[in-house]
């Protein structure tokens, strides 16, 4: 039973909210009433993705009688429901930061907008079911210890979305909160939103100032060659704190104010606590280095800045601002910096501009319902990449050619047709090229990744190169796929120590000792780009497997893929594996590596490389035949396991294996039981644990990943061991 029904917290009716999905993908639930709903039947992903009861399943099969490739039909039987079938993408909520929510609450009580009473029931209930069974708080992450930043930053939201302070929630979250230190010990995140809601001091917070985007571009400090996130989230964040932007002190915010700190909020020497970070949420405490510059820069910014430079590098801000709402429509490129560009709008527009209305509308986007409660997602969705692997792994699975999952590859195809970039950015705006690329989630969105553009090329060859789709051949032109390799190619990295690699969305621009001055406190690795193993293994497969069927470039992709191999197998460890980045660790990394080690022609018996990666992933297997690592293993670097066998892990432990050509198959044998036991004989698979991870420190949840690993797994075993 969920926390908030034991409570007895306020609830929507489930039945009634409907999930829009336009073709572009982007994603928007909407509360109807009881008579709209009647005329607007509730769509079957729609049902799913609220666990309604009426979800109509798939024929339950006999699942003690079933082979590898029947349960591989089974589970795309099921995983085919959760589409939607105009648009062709899976939507699902892509939850997991405990951090985002805020932004959306945050602006709205700015602006001094109501939140609608259906999403604010809703985004308590999420809240209050993600607390932390033991002490009440929160941390980064849902599968997270409580920490100042998480437990803060929710405390506050459920005291603005309604929950009084005497609440069993509200005093359990409160003492936690006091135990770790108090809303002082938030990190500069959690300071910042405290700050723009007026419960803290701008005071108290570091500096990023705008000025550093008047600095020449030549220096590696300049802002614009920093990791996309983190140059996104400080112009938004460094303009406020300029501006020392904050929110009208409303009774209710300071009835906040004295329940957040140990002390009297008057009381409070806010100059002091600049660098006061709470223990526990440290992940990547400030190097000395950084601690001198903020102080110098404190020192400016109080008694040296010249006004006509506060308001011209304010402008310069803004100016960037612009471009980036221009060049995504108002999404921005995550919500972290939506929702502090639409702050940023609202302090220069005003609350009625159509600029401030955009972003209101705009969040529903990302705002996302679930069983347990609606919350904001880590982006938009994760559209394109959900649709590049459904179609891989059906083909791989060889289930292309079942008629029965023909519309379901077909719409997830022209999904990805659709979503290819033709336009470019605004000049001015730090940005590559994008046209020919594609993003994790929607065009709309705008931001091209390397292995996104990989995996969505690949897939699109494999539809248009199949005699069972020859109908849809000309959807996309050669010409546009021609493009796709260009992005890519612009993309590999050249430099000394990460030669041949790919980065996320852009080349490196500057060295990674500006991690040194990496300000944020909870997260590593979110200076500038970084290579990594995954985004270059999924680069590799999808430069192979181009030059399977075109000649265009040739020469130059195939050097790129040659410096590519040679940067993974120069950076696998000692002991076979890959640190990962993106999903959870060694195992996702393992899987990637020996996926692009297969495309070309590297396998077990003929690679060192790959015996040795093989050989790691096997020392793991567990006992009853599955894998289970542990989000541990990104936060320590280390592999941990986790307490039981987990199916994702499994279905990727065994991907590498099976593509690797492990030779001994009672390994292989014992995983794909592991599959077939955790299978419902209706063909799903249920949540285990979070799939993914990002910037070491935090976990998030990729729903699809349980079918679509397992799905790849079992048809590749069909495939070796039954002949299919
Ligand atoms: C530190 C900040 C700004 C936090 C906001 C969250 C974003 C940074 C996260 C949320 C989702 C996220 C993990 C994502 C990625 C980058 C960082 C994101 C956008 C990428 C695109 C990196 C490349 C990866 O291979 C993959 C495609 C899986 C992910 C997808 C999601």
């Amino acid at each position: 039973m969920l926390y908030s029904d034991e409570l007895g917290l306020p609830k929507t009716n489930h039945a009634l909210w409907r999930l829009r999905v336009d073709n572009l993908g982007s994603e928007k639930w909407e509360y109807l009433t009881e008579e709209a709903a009647e005329l607007d039947e509730q769509s079957s992903y729609a049902k799913h993705l609220l666990r309604n009861p009426d979800f109509q399943e798939p024929e339950p099969i006999k699942k003690e009688e079933s082979s590898a490739y029947e349960a591989a039909v089974q589970g795309a039987r099921f995983f085919s429901l959760l589409q939607d079938p105009k648009s062709g993408i899976f939507p699902c909520q892509y939850k997991g930061p405990m951090f985002l929510t805020v932004g959306y609450v945050g602006t709205m009580y700015c602006a001094g907008i109501p939140i609608p009473d259906p999403v604010r029931i809703e985004l308590l209930r999420y809240i209050v079911n993600c607390a932390h069974p033991v002490d009440g708080g929160w941390g980064l992450h849902e599968v997270d210890k409580s920490t100042a930043f998480g437990t803060a930053i929710n405390y506050v939201l459920l005291r603005l979305l309604g929950l009084p302070a005497d609440h069993i929630v509200c005093q359990r979250a409160r003492k936690t909160l006091h135990r770790l230190g108090g809303a002082v010990g938030a990190p500069h995140w959690g300071k910042s939103w405290l700050s723009i809601l007026n419960l803290y001091k701008w005071e108290g917070v570091n500096p990023v100032p705008p000025e550093l985007w008047l600095l020449p571009y030549a220096l590696p400090i300049h802002p614009g060659k920093w990791w996309v996130h983190t140059r996104a989230v400080f112009l938004a964040l460094g303009y406020l704190a300029s501006v020392q932007y904050s929110c009208t002190l409303t009774p209710l915010l300071q009835e906040i104010r004295g329940e957040i700190y140990l002390q009297d909020f008057d009381s409070i020497d806010f100059c002091q606590h600049r660098n006061t970070v709470c223990n526990v949420d440290l992940y990547y405490p400030h190097t000395k280095f950084l601690d001198l510059a903020n102080s110098v820069l404190t020192f400016y910014g109080k008694y040296l800045r010249p006004s006509f430079v506060a308001k011209y590098s304010n402008q310069r801000a803004y100016d960037l601002i612009k471009k980036e709402i221009q060049n995504t429509d108002y999404l921005c490129i995550a919500p972290v910096n939506m929702a502090f560009c639409a702050v940023v709008t609202l302090a220069e527009e005003g609350r009625d501009s159509y600029e401030f209305n955009r972003f209101v509308q705009g969040f529903n986007e990302v705002l996302f319902m679930g069983p347990n409660g609606m919350t904001v997602m880590g982006t938009n969705g994760a559209q394109t990449w959900d649709c590049a692997f459904a179609i891989q792994y059906y083909f791989i699975a060889g289930l292309a050619e079942n008629p029965e999952f023909h519309s379901t590859i077909e719409a997830a195809y022209k999904f990805l047709c659709r979503t290819q970039f033709d336009t470019e950015c605004v000049p001015g705006s730090y940005r590559d090229s994008r046209v020919g690329g594609w993003p994790f989630s929607t065009k709309t969105q705008g931001y091209t990744v390397s292995d996104c553009t990989a995996e969505a090329l690949k897939a699109i060859i494999m539809v248009k190169n199949s005699a069972a789709f020859q109908d849809l051949k000309n959807e996309i032109s050669d010409k546009r796929l021609a493009k796709a390799i260009d992005v890519l190619l612009s993309l590999q990295n050249t430099g000394s120590f990460e030669y041949g690699s790919f980065a996320t969305y852009e080349k490196i621009r500057a060295t990674t000792a500006m991690e040194k001055l990496n300000p944020a406190e909870v997260f590593g690795n979110i200076m500038v780009e970084f290579p990594y193993v995954e985004c270059t293994d999924s680069s590799i497969l999808g430069l192979t497997y181009f030059t399977k069927y075109y000649t265009y470039r040739k020469s130059e992709i195939e050097h790129a893929i040659n410096i590519a191999i040679r940067y993974i197998k120069n950076a696998q460890r000692e002991d076979g594996s890959w640190y990962g980045c993106w999903g959870i660790c060694f195992t996702y990394a393992g899987m990637f590596a020996l996926e692009a080690f297969s495309t070309v022609g590297e396998n077990y018996l003929n690679s060192s490389n790959a015996k040795r990666a093989c050989d790691f992933l096997v020392s793991k297997q567990r006992a009853d035949g599955g894998w289970s690592e542990s989000m541990k293993s990104s936060e320590l670097h280390t592999y941990v396991e986790a307490e039981k066998s987990l199916v994702v892990q499994t279905a990727w432990a065994l991907v590498g294996l099976l593509l690797a050509e492990y030779p001994d198959r009672t390994v292989i044998d014992k995983g794909i039981k592991f599959l077939k036991d955790k299978q419902s004989a209706t063909g799903e698979w249920f949540f285990d644990a979070p799939e993914g991870v990002f910037n070491h420190s935090c976990a998030i949840e990729y729903a699809s990943y349980k079918f679509l690993f397992p799905i790849k797994a079992l048809g590749l075993y069909a495939k070796r061991y039954e002949n299919k």
